[in-house]
């Protein structure tokens, strides 16, 4: 017998989109059909209904050990959840201790079997401060190691320069490791912010410390040394669609690069930036309106394989400087991520299978999460179940994460919202409320 049907919603496959039921059983999804017959012990209807794969999120700092107070597994996680995502790798860095070694992985571990509400993988860090223990991430299972180009803002974790970088692939490459890197050229936006950062300093002061340049010149660098070292590459948030084409290009070449951008690339601009300030820094920092087009159009051709939300909330009293350099980066998008997807989608045309695809199955495949990111037999029941007819301004009180004031998609109009999200078969987030039951488990890259 059956646990559950899901039965009647428009369940977007890579194939495409259709109405037919899911039987599942154990977990898993065992069968996908029509019209199932079969006897089932319970059965969620979801007629009028889209039902997407689970997010996988493979980029979102928690920061929890250390600074839930920023965060949080519990909050992050019910964010997590109620943005129709079930799967994250949390960031190795804004978590004390930051997560460089096997003491970091069992601590962040422990943290996480205790309060992560989603299935949850580990991101290892790569910096000068420990060489010597990535043979001993690698046995942990972390989900690869990350390095930050330029200066990450976290004392604890240093950027990674091009010896370190070097160093750590050439091990990368032994250890099977996946090598993920925040492009931003330190020397460039170094000297820039040098000469920018002063009293009075504006937004534009911050824009032009951070240009296009810094990002291409770091791409180019991390996809030199994945080039000799045979080390697998995968470069975060990228911000434009210069840099996406840099990476295709050095795809189609054989270099083994995928790329990543995020919601909030797709749907703010620098005039926004300039005039919401503090909730919308980020780094690299938002762009203008003919680069976020041109980054559109690179993620629904392909050249962008992944999205993450590169979900990096602070209390709002990090965000108060009057100083733009002084002011903490970091956007929190872990609940609105699909939500924007679906609303501004559509104009670029991203059409529901390739959206499925960027949020799940690209990156379940790129970081071998074997059973997840996708809706098919045999693979984990982990489904979002969403209302696309149901358009509605994003309200504080329906935000579940830790500092729902800070979030700069406030207000928004999104048009679609999610009706309840599903872990392993069971109903993990509905109406608005998380099954504080639910735990998340430990997945390791096969
Ligand atoms: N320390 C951070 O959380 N940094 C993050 N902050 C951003 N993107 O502004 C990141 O991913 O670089
Ligand atoms: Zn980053
Ligand atoms: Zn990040």
């Amino acid at each position: 017998m059956l646990d559950l049907i899901v039965r009647g919603g428009q369940v977007v496959t890579p194939g495409g989109v259709q109405q037919c039921d899911l039987g599942i059983e154990d977990g898993r999804i065992a069968v996908i059909a029509p019209e199932l017959s079969q006897a089932a012990r319970a059965e969620q209807d979801a007629r009028g209904l889209y039902v997407l794969p689970g997010l996988v999120d493979l980029h979102v700092h928690f920061n929890e050990p250390g600074r839930t107070d920023w965060e949080g597994l519990r909050s992050g996680t019910s964010a997590l959840l109620a943005g129709g995502g079930t799967t994250f790798g949390d960031m190795p860095l804004n978590s004390d201790p930051p997560l460089l070694d096997a003491a970091g992985f069992a601590a962040k571990l422990q943290a996480a079997q205790a309060h992560a509400h989603a299935d949850f993988a580990l991101w290892g860090g790569l910096t000068p401060l420990n060489l010597d223990r990535l043979p001993e991430l690698a046995a942990c299972g972390v989900l690869g190691l990350k390095a930050f180009m330029s200066d990450s803002g976290i004392p604890e974790f240093p950027a990674a320069n091009e010896a370190t970088l070097h160093a750590g692939m050439v091990q990368a490459a032994r250890l099977g490791l996946l090598v993920a890197v925040h492009a931003e050229s330190d020397g460039l936006t170094g000297r820039l912010s040098a000469g920018l950062n002063r009293p009075g300093a504006s937004w534009r002061d911050y824009l032009n410390s951070r240009p296009v340049q810094a990002e291409l010149e770091a791409i180019s660098l991390a996809v030199s040394l994945a080039r000799e070292t045979g080390c697998r590459l995968h470069v975060v948030h990228v911000s434009s669609g210069a840099g996406a084409a840099l990476i295709a290009e050095a795809r189609a070449s054989g270099v083994d690069v995928s790329a990543e951008t995020c919601p909030h690339y797709l749907s703010f601009t620098e005039d926004d930036l300039i005039r919401v300030g503090a909730a919308l820094k980020c780094a690299p920092p938002l762009r203008p309106q003919q680069v976020q087009d041109e980054l559109w159009a690179a993620v629904v051709r392909g050249d962008i394989q992944t999205l993450g939300s590169d979900h990096s909330p602070c209390p709002p009293g990090l965000k108060t400087s009057p100083n733009p350099f002084e002011v903490w980066g970091g956007i929190p998008g872990v609940q609105s991520g699909l939500g924007a997807l679906l609303t501004h989608g559509p104009a670029h045309g991203l059409t529901l299978p390739r959206l499925a695809d960027l949020t799940a199955q690209a990156p379940a495949r790129r970081f071998r999460l074997a059973g997840k990111g996708e809706i098919a037999v045999g693979f984990d029941a982990d489904l979002a179940l969403v209302d696309l007819a149901a358009p509605h301004a994003l309200q504080a009180g329906e935000l579940l994460q830790r500092w729902p004031e800070t979030n700069p998609y406030l207000g928004q109009r999104f048009t679609g919202r999610v009706v309840s999200t599903w872990l392993r078969g069971v109903r993990a987030y509905s109406d608005g409320k998380v099954d504080s039951q639910v735990r998340g488990r430990l997945i390791c890259p096969g």
